[in-house]
């Protein structure tokens, strides 16, 4: 299972035992790889990300959606040990295999950043060494982790490039020489090359033309399911995290204000922000004449975040309660951290 717990900040109570909206969902829950508690993270001294926790399983996608600025990549980042000041983790804890990545040195963060966690970056660009040829940085990543020869490791990278789709002999091509969906296929070569157990992907098809996006996503999909691989979909788009995802966490303001299984979240999510990023979100269905209702407003800068509900001021159902603090509490099969998601659910009936 995947899913994200509610942390101490949180303040969730029911569900499963470990507090997951999956659990409540019924079904056995398979022990989390990858499981993120509490999790805060500061800009320059401004909380950015507030108490988020997230959890996931071998074999399962967990996505984690919001407009930008909501702290998708700095969760991201802090998982793996990559934030840089201002930048700084507040608290929580990143508990990977049973070890808190936090605590750990710098130098062990090392071998486990890659080796059981790898993250797949939105520009390929930005991944790659321009002046190394692809198959040289394949080599070079199996190497960082693994203890074995040029030769073998060449080897190995060849078959890595064949498994993404890109034949054996452009091992040789340096980056520019490449499409960037051929680019980002490579970046995922590379961050396969330690054999992770959870790979992170953070918008890793946003830069890419919207055909190349879907043979990407197909291409991570595959390998996800044929490894059995944890994985987590960063991304602002709520229709590429269903078609990706089996459960879904929405951030809003440094927090998740809902999450639940996809089905459930796509048919109907309990949060007026959900709610409004589903109705904005469009697929291959929506009707060309059909417009999209753009959600109303800006998401609240960093510096004034409060403990009620950020979404207040742009929200259909705001009341005066909803000036009062918040927690993420456990609504029928769901989290969701609104004073009005029974409201909101009514509404639907
Ligand atoms: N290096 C930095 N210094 C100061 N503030 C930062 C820095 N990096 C990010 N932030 C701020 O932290 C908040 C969360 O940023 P983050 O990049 O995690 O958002 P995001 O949801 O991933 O957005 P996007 O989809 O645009 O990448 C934002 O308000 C952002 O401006």
């Amino acid at each position: 299972m995947s899913g994200v717990t509610g942390g101490a900040a949180d303040g969730v109570t029911g569900g499963s035992a470990s507090g997951t909206a999956g659990g409540a969902a019924g079904g056995a829950a398979a022990a989390p790889v990858l499981e993120v508690r509490d999790l805060r993270v500061e800009a320059g001294g401004v909380p950015v990300v507030r108490g988020v926790s997230l959890d996931v399983a071998a074999g399962r996608r967990l996505g984690v959606v919001g407009e930008s600025g909501c702290g998708k990549t700095l969760t991201a980042l802090a998982v793996m040990g990559l934030l840089r000041p201002p930048v700084r983790v507040a608290g929580g804890e990143v508990v990977l295999g049973g070890t808190d990545l936090l605590r750990l040195s710098r130098r062990r963060l090392d071998r486990v950043r890659g080796r059981r966690v790898s993250m797949i970056y939105q520009d390929p660009g930005t991944s790659l060494n321009p002046l190394m040829t692809v198959g040289a940085q394949i080599v070079e990543a199996i190497r960082l982790h693994h203890d074995v020869g040029r030769a073998r490791a060449a080897g190995r990278a060849g078959d890595l490039l064949a498994e993404v789709g890109v034949p054996r002999h452009r091992a040789g091509a340096y980056p520019h020489e490449l499409s960037g969906g051929m680019r980002q296929r490579v970046v995922i070569a590379m961050a396969l090359g330690g054999e992770p157990d959870v790979l992170l992907c953070d918008e890793p098809t946003t830069a890419l033309d919207v055909t190349t996006q879907a043979q990407v996503l197909d291409l991570i999909d595959r390998i996800c399911r044929e490894r059995g691989l944890a994985a987590v979909l960063i991304t602002h788009d709520l229709g590429v995290a269903a078609g990706f995802c089996d459960e879904i966490a929405v951030m809003y303001a440094g927090r998740v204000v809902e999450r639940a299984a996809t089905d459930r979240l796509y048919a109907g999510p309990r949060h007026p922000y959900g709610r409004a990023l589903l109705a904005a979100t469009v697929d291959l269905t929506t009707p060309l004449d059909v417009p999209i209702p753009a959600i109303p407003g800006q998401p609240p800068p960093p510096e004034s975040l409060h403990q009620s509900c950020d979404f207040r001021p742009r929200c259909p159902l705001a009341v005066d309660r909803c000036g009062e603090p918040v927690a993420l509490r456990q609504v029928g099969d769901a989290l969701v951290r609104c004073v009005r998601a029974e409201e909101a659910e009514a509404a639907d009936a």
